[in-house]
């Protein structure tokens, strides 16, 4: 192209051509194809900049831009974002494990960090109430308890004192290999429930790991008295996944009252009726196919965080 204008310019500056008819149709047949050469290569930089609002993408990253979500405004994010029922989440739960290849450990391990990474943001070290940054965690029977012994071994790791009730434990490899990790990390494990004005006394926070989107039906002991002391503490309470106690699509009016909820992989329909002060997703470990298929429309986490401030 630079050399076809280098050459019309020496032409018409040097030549001693006469402005004949042909020139000029000459030259006015190469501007023609050099203009459009232009308004080919600025038209497609165009429709290429208007797919993507911000710059000429390859292929490989279009694919990646219409998966990720970050060109998403908060406002569309918020309008979006599924809240699941419980049958979906336990769909999408087995899913992940059956088509996906992960298995529970793996899952419950990112489940747990984002959790403890959720704790750090909304209870910093440097503004606890309590001198020592006592924290109690109340496992349940299911995979919920197990993210909180990740989150309470994470937690131990970040500079905080976790101590753990795990009343009823499951018989399996799993969680004898997450309780023993928490007992070879000095984290003490509790016998029985302390009474309410005891938690206000010694704790922070209480993180609530007791049921998650498994729950059914009403509260069966031990973990009925349990959530019936725990109402009567003041001590903010962060729920993994789901209030224990609450149905997983209805909510429960009488029930726990949490500070903060950390939903893992996409809201269930109950945190709708959340009224805490933190409202966290988790569990960033969803395939971008996952999220088409069941159009969970997740919000783009920040950088390389696993835990996003809804
Ligand atoms: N894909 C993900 O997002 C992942 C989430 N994880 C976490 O796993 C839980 C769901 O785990 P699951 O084991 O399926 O269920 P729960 O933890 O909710 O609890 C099941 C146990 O609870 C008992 N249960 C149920 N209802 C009652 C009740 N009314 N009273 C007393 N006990 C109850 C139940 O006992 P059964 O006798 O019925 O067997 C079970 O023992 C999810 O919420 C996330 O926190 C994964 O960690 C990672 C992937
Ligand atoms: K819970």
């Amino acid at each position: 192209m630079w050399r076809q204008i280098w050459y019309w310019t020496t032409l018409l500056k040097w030549s001693r051509w006469s402005w004949s008819p042909q020139v000029l149709v000459r030259l006015m047949l190469n501007v023609g194809a050099l203009l459009g050469i232009g308004l080919l290569v600025t038209s497609r930089a165009a429709a290429s900049f208007s797919q993507t609002g911000t710059c000429l993408l390859s292929a490989a990253a279009k694919r990646h831009h219409q998966n990720c979500p970050s060109s998403r405004s908060a406002s569309t994010m918020a309008q979006t974002l599924k809240y699941l029922g419980q049958e979906e989440a336990q769909k999408i739960d087995e899913e992940l494990f059956s088509d996906y290849g992960f298995s529970v450990d793996q899952l419950m391990e990112l489940a747990g960090l984002s959790c403890a990474t959720a704790v750090t943001r909304a209870y910093p070290l440097t503004a606890l109430v309590r001198s020592r940054p006592s924290l109690l965690v109340i496992c349940g029977p299911g995979n919920n308890g197990g993210d909180g012994l990740v989150c309470a071994r994470h937690l131990r790791l970040f500079g905080y004192e976790p101590t753990i009730l795990y009343p009823k434990r499951p018989n399996k490899v799993l969680f004898q290999g997450l309780t023993t990790q928490c007992e070879k990390m000095d984290i003490p494990f509790l016998t029985q429930m302390p009474e309410a004005e005891v938690i206000d006394e010694a704790y922070n926070l209480v993180i609530d790991a007791i049921f998650g989107f498994s729950f059914k039906g009403s509260v069966r002991e031990p973990f009925g008295s349990i959530l019936d002391e725990l109402k009567k503490s003041t001590v903010p309470i962060a729920s993994i996944d789901i209030p224990s106690g609450w149905d997983v699509e209805q909510g429960s009016t009488e029930g726990l009252q949490p500070d903060t909820l950390i939903s893992l992989t996409a809201p269930k329909k109950s945190a709708s009726l959340f009224t805490g002060r933190y409202h966290f997703l988790g569990g960033r470990f969803v395939p971008p196919a996952l999220d088409r298929k069941y159009q969970l429309n997740l919000p783009p986490y920040p950088g390389t965080d696993c835990v996003l401030q809804l």
